[in-house]
């Protein structure tokens, strides 16, 4: 039985059309036959009505009150009844397979939610644990075309005819404001089923119980060609454990799914909407990512540029891997099966679709069948989604001309993935590590970032200032972990003395220590200045053959002037040590007429050294300012650096950031100006886009577990038309949300 050997509800698929004993009963309404045999197989007489404003258009109540536990009562017009009859005697294709022996749920008082279900035993990934039968189903278009009584009266009359009213009466109800009782238990019960290609909504009692979160442990597994569902596992479930499915698309940001969920009348507090701030962040800015690819891949697939739109969809697969959202992993597979095949490729195409097929499989989706996949692959021949697949609601309708697919780039070595990654060979393609990202992986995946995080003390004021307007203006800095107290972040920084901003960073810079116990990204406040008027451009590292910090930066003790004022004298690189952050060893110089310090130990576990390399900017070899040096978990070397081609285009901005890379700290080094590391624009978490006037500074902060993961960029930045700067720090990737959860900041 199935899909395969009934269906009414649209034509049936041409290698279907053998299938000649199979009729489609006819219409019924109130005019046919008094007797239950004339209404077959409805066992009430059909009550119909006209809408108000169309006589033309007929709704009739059908009921059989036989079906499944509590009978079934549709509302909708007599030529939909009749298609739907067969799905009467279907049952759930492939049967429930459900494991009744031991009761694997019970609907408990779940206060403020109401009732909820919970497991009462184990439940496993992709296993069927519930079934249940539509009970009400009610054509939408039907409360807008009768007048509200009239329609309130048939909603009764669907509800009495039942083999148990109340089962349905005494459902959950969410509106204050609800005239009627049958309508508010629908609003807040039912889900949108489509049927004879109409929509309609549809109340399964049982599955009605179950409450929501935006990240479900459940899902409900509908049947084309029958009136049962069943409820599956998304993953295994404990005992105790509340038994949760999503009410609406499970890709939405935040804001959306809020506003979407008070439909039912209730302000969702699942674990997602509840997260920290960074990780509700990064979690909407993946999903709104998913959403603009998605337009993107519409867009290619419309000017047949099948190289964007696969590029676009290999990206939503791993951002939809990324969000843990497995029903988009499985159509993303096939959305790749129909490009590729659209494009040719049919060996790609079918590796695809078998992935979608595994995945679906994988998680109860669909049952095994062998025709599966020719069956898919013969539906990416026809020009629309034909209805002989068993499948999800995918996204896209294809555009029916075949279109190229152009070789990409690629890559065949790990230097075209700027040592930020590997190249697969498989693939031909480069896998970046975390934090990195494009097709040469050297693109930070940067997040967004809070807006007044960091350092940002240019609203400040102080009785000392001798002229207002830039505040307490800083310009990048360091993050440092405190080595005793794990929740207390440094931030080493360039704070500017007497409110004297930016333009007077020399004499006035000051080297200042921050606190911060918030969390690495802030944000910060002023602890303690370390060195005063002029000292700037602080680097701080730590050293593990000295067992201490060691601060590189440039400057001298100077008589602090009495006006704001810009001064010109030659820079010297000094250094300083420290074992607590706190107390520092008279600076001593290193090195004349040089700036920009940037060390990195060379120490490692087989060789235990204790010298360091020094990069300085001297002679600007690659048009870029502000090194920040590090070796990565290979061993490989990288600058981060301002790039000054926006200077030498006398602009400022937007191409600031970008990327130099070598096997060995001697060379040969590779400045990579095709891809950006970052740009001049900053998303934020409150919805918020800031492009910035100067972005400069660069310095990263790296995970704690030998990966070498970047976790956050940290800036000096200045606005345009303002004379304060502040230090930016911007999480990247998941790794930030993941380490300040790790660390209790949630
Ligand atoms: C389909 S019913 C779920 C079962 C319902 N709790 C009951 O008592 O019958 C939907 C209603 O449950 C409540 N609900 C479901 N999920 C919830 C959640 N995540 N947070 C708060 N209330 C929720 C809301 O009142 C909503 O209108």
């Amino acid at each position: 039985t199935g899909i395969g050997t009934k269906h009414c509800l649209t034509d049936p698929p041409h290698a279907l059309r053998h299938d000649a004993q199979f009729r489609c009963p006819p219409p019924i309404d109130e005019s046919i036959g008094s007797q239950p045999v004339d209404w077959s197989p409805w066992t009430h007489q059909p009550d119909c009505v006209n809408a108000e404003k169309d006589p033309s258009l007929k709704y009739c109540v059908y009921s059989n009150s036989r079906h499944g536990d509590q009978g079934i009562s549709i509302i909708t017009k007599p030529k939909t009844a009749a298609d739907s009859a067969t799905m009467l005697d279907e049952e759930f294709p492939g049967g429930h397979g459900i494991n009744n022996t031991t009761p694997s749920y019970a609907v408990v008082d779940m206060p403020p939610k109401g009732k909820g279900v919970v497991a009462t035993r184990k439940i496993a990934r992709a296993e069927a644990f519930m079934s249940d039968w539509a009970t009400v189903v009610l054509d939408l278009s039907f409360p807008k075309a009768m007048q509200q009584q009239v329609g309130h009266q048939y909603l009764h009359l669907a509800a009495e005819q039942l083999s148990d009213p109340d089962k349905v009466l005494g459902l959950g109800r969410s509106s204050a404001k609800a005239v009627d009782i049958v309508e508010d238990i629908l609003g807040t019960n039912s889900f949108s089923y489509t049927l004879g290609g109409d929509s309609h909504m549809a109340l399964y009692p049982e599955v009605a119980r179950i409450n929501h979160a935006c990240k479900p442990n459940a899902f409900v597994r509908f049947s084309a060609t029958s009136f049962d569902v069943k409820v599956v596992a998304f993953r295994d479930i404990e005992v105790g454990e509340e038994i949760t499915i999503s009410y609406i698309p499970m890709n939405h940001p935040r804001e959306r799914r809020q506003r979407d969920l008070r439909r039912w009348g209730f302000e969702c507090k699942c674990s997602l909407c509840t997260a920290s701030k960074t990780d509700v962040a990064a979690s909407d800015y993946r999903r709104e990512k998913i959403a603009a690819l998605q337009e993107d891949v519409l867009k290619a697939i419309g000017e047949l540029d099948g190289t964007t739109a696969v590029r676009a969809a290999y990206e939503i697969l791993e951002l939809v891997k990324l969000e843990d959202i497995p029903t988009m992993v499985a159509s993303q597979y096939e959305v790749l099966a129909r490009l590729f095949w659209k494009a040719g490729d049919t060996d790609t195409a079918t590796k695809y679709a078998q992935q979608s097929l595994d995945t679906l499989m994988d998680m109860g989706y669909i049952d095994y069948r062998a025709d599966d996949l020719p069956l898919l692959l013969k539906d990416f021949n026809s020009k629309n989604m034909s209805c002989n697949w068993r499948k999800l609601d995918i996204f896209l309708l294809f555009a029916s001309l075949a279109f190229m697919i152009t070789p990409s780039r690629g890559c065949s070595t790990d230097e075209d993935c700027s040592l930020n990654g590997i190249c697969s060979q498989t693939k031909q393609a480069c896998i970046c590590d975390a934090g990195w990202r494009a097709e040469d992986c050297s693109e930070l995946d940067l997040y967004p970032a809070t807006r007044w995080s960091g350092y940002n003390h240019t609203n400040a004021t102080g009785p000392d200032f001798y002229k207002e307007g830039a505040g307490n203006s800083s310009w990048g800095g360091h993050i440092i972990q405190d080595p005793s107290d794990k929740k207390l972040f440094h931030l080493i920084t360039s704070q500017m003395a007497h409110g004297c901003g930016l333009a007077g960073w020399r004499p006035f810079s000051t080297i200042i220590r921050a606190e911060s116990r918030t969390g690495p990204a802030g944000p910060y406040t002023f602890a303690q200045t370390l060195f005063s008027t002029f000292h700037h451009n602080p680097t701080t590292i730590y050293s593990p053959a000295d067992g201490k910090y060691l601060l590189y930066c440039i400057g001298r003790d100077i008589v602090t002037p009495d006006t704001c004022q810009s001064q010109k004298f030659n820079n010297t690189i000094s250094v300083s040590s420290s074992a607590d952050l706190r107390s520092w060893e008279p600076l001593e110089a290193q090195l004349e007429n040089v700036t920009n310090p940037a060390p990195w130990p060379l120490w490692s576990t087989q060789n235990q050294t204790r010298a360091m390399l020094l990069a300085v900017e001297k002679n600007n070899i690659y048009t870029a300012e502000d090194p920040f040096l590090w070796r990565d978990k290979r061993g490989h070397w990288h600058f981060l650096v301002h790039y000054l081609v926006d200077i030498d285009l006398g602009l400022k901005g937007p191409r600031v950031g970008a990327h130099a890379y070598a096997r060995h700290w001697r060379g040969p080094w590779t400045f990579n100006n095709r891809t950006l590391a970052y740009n001049t624009t900053v998303e934020f978490t409150d919805g918020t886009s800031t492009v910035y006037y100067r972005r400069e500074r660069p310095k990263l902060y790296f995970s704690d577990d030998g990966s070498m993961t970047p976790v956050y960029l940290v800036n000096g930045v200045q606005e345009f038309n303002r004379s304060g700067s502040y230090t930016l720090i911007q999480p990247i990737g998941t790794s930030a949300g993941e380490y300040e959860r790790k660390l209790g900041f949630v």
